[in-house]
């Protein structure tokens, strides 16, 4: 298998939402879970998206994964890797942004990388360096509460500066707008400067375009859905690869019961389970009794088992930001996010065993650890419930067939839960 695009996603609903993207604008995509077992029968595609759970674990061992699984892509051909991250740059100043695109630039034979989450589809902007969720800086929107990245400071220049070696410069929106020749001429202009990495603005769909255009002319890229819509633009434009339709096929019927697990707390997810909670029965777990011991699993379970031959369920962890500070500073902030993604992966088990085949997880650590729980070694890639969001079918696992959506925390609109189950069959 020669592939023309490798990506390193940091989590697995990223890595979705990417594989999502690539495939909307042509490229043949699959997404694998970690490097995969050479025994896996991967499909002819133009593009892997290797995901991996390495957004809030410490920065060395971020960068060990990545740089293995940046080699697997490279002796299949890649001669390019996009470092997928989050579109709001979730991270901590202790990484992992930076480690991990110094890491990947060094193992490429070193130079400056382009890095940028615009993700315009989502409201994901960068102006100046400074990032926009909606409306607002990222500061001042629902990420400053976030359990486990919280963010505090939109000037995304000096936030990849805390985590990194090298400097990093602006590749500002004037000479973006400009187009390709001018974008360039910039970026050039930079590595003499020294800048390991550039955060380049971008506002609307052309500027990635362009952005795409000149980060495939270099080994590595870092960024999030809109960096890899360039980037698949520019593979299709150049003509090196043939450009393909969503193929309708993956989401044929696969049968069994169909839930929900919720542990993203964002407040997208939030109206969601609201909105939900009208048309389905919605279990709304205890986080203290999670993390005292298995009993709240157990009582979950025995609560589905009468339900889910009647029609979908949903059992949620997800709290508001009060509840969750609460328990953080009595329990710590990553043992009791850990703890309780440890709690929904369990759920989520027990419920694919008793016949669960179509499942819907909110949160990106939430479906790190359901996913590998359920031991899914790959995704074939389905068509959009929500931008970001798309239908995913197993591949190689124990289970059979399966249906899955992987819902990042901010995404979909406040029907999305019942919208992706009216998508799979
Ligand atoms: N009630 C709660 N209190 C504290 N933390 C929680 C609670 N419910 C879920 N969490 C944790 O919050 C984190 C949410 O992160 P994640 O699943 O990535 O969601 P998102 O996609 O919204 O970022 C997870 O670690 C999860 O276990
Ligand atoms: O780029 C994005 O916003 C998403 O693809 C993503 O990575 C979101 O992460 P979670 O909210 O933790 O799922």
């Amino acid at each position: 298998m020669a592939i023309s695009l490798g990506s390193i996603a940091d989590d697995y609903t990223g890595a979705s939402d990417l594989a999502n993207t690539l495939t909307k604008n042509g490229l043949r995509t699959v997404q694998t879970v970690g490097i995969p077992d050479p025994a896996l029968a991967l499909p002819d595609v133009d593009a892997v998206v290797i995901s991996l759970k390495i957004r809030s674990v410490p920065a060395s061992e971020a960068v060990t994964a990545a740089t293995e699984a940046e080699r697997w892509l490279r002796e299949r051909g890649a001669h390019h890797v996009l470092y997928k991250i989050c579109s709001t740059f979730d991270s901590t100043d202790a990484g992992n942004i930076g480690p991990v695109t110094e890491a990947l630039s060094d193992a490429a034979g070193g130079g400056s990388v382009l890095v940028t989450p615009a993700f315009p589809e989502t409201g994901r902007t960068v102006y100046l360096g400074h990032l926009f969720v909606g409306g607002q800086p990222l500061n001042e929107s629902p990420l400053k509460d976030h359990p486990l990245n919280p963010m505090h400071d939109a000037n995304l220049v000096r936030v990849l500066t805390r985590q990194s070696r090298g400097s990093v410069g602006l590749l500002d929106l004037a000479n973006v707008a400009a187009g390709p020749a001018a974008a360039r001429a910039r970026f050039d202009a930079l590595r003499p400067t020294g800048v390991s990495m550039a955060i380049a603005d971008a506002i609307f769909e052309r500027d990635l375009e362009t952005l795409g255009e000149i980060a495939l002319e270099m080994p590595v890229s870092t960024g999030a859905s809109g960096l890899g819509l360039g980037l698949a633009r520019a593979l299709v434009r150049s003509g090196r690869i043939s450009g393909s339709e969503t193929a309708e096929d993956i989401i044929r019927p696969v049968g069994g019961l169909s839930a929900i697990v919720a542990g993203s707390c964002s407040q997208a997810t939030l109206r969601q389970l609201d909105v939900a909670e009208r048309s389905m029965p919605v279990l709304r777990l205890d986080p203290e009794r999670l993390l005292a011991g298995p009993d709240e699993i157990t009582a979950a379970i025995s609560w589905a088992g009468d339900r889910l031959s009647a029609g979908p369920v949903i059992i949620a962890a997800s709290a508001a930001p009060e509840t969750v500070s609460r328990l953080q500073r009595q329990y710590g902030r990553e043992a009791s996010g850990h703890a309780i993604e440890t709690a929904t992966s369990m759920i989520a088990a027990e419920l694919v065993e008793r016949g669960v085949r179509r499942l819907v997880v909110a949160g990106g650590e939430t479906s790190g650890a359901a996913v590998d729980r359920l031991a899914i070694p790959a995704f074939l890639i389905g068509p959009e419930i929500a931008p970001g969001v798309p239908i995913l079918r197993t591949l190689g696992n124990a289970q059979g067939d399966m249906l899955l959506a992987l819902k990042s925390g901010n995404f979909g609109g406040d029907d999305f839960f019942a919208a992706a189950l009216a998508m799979m069959h």
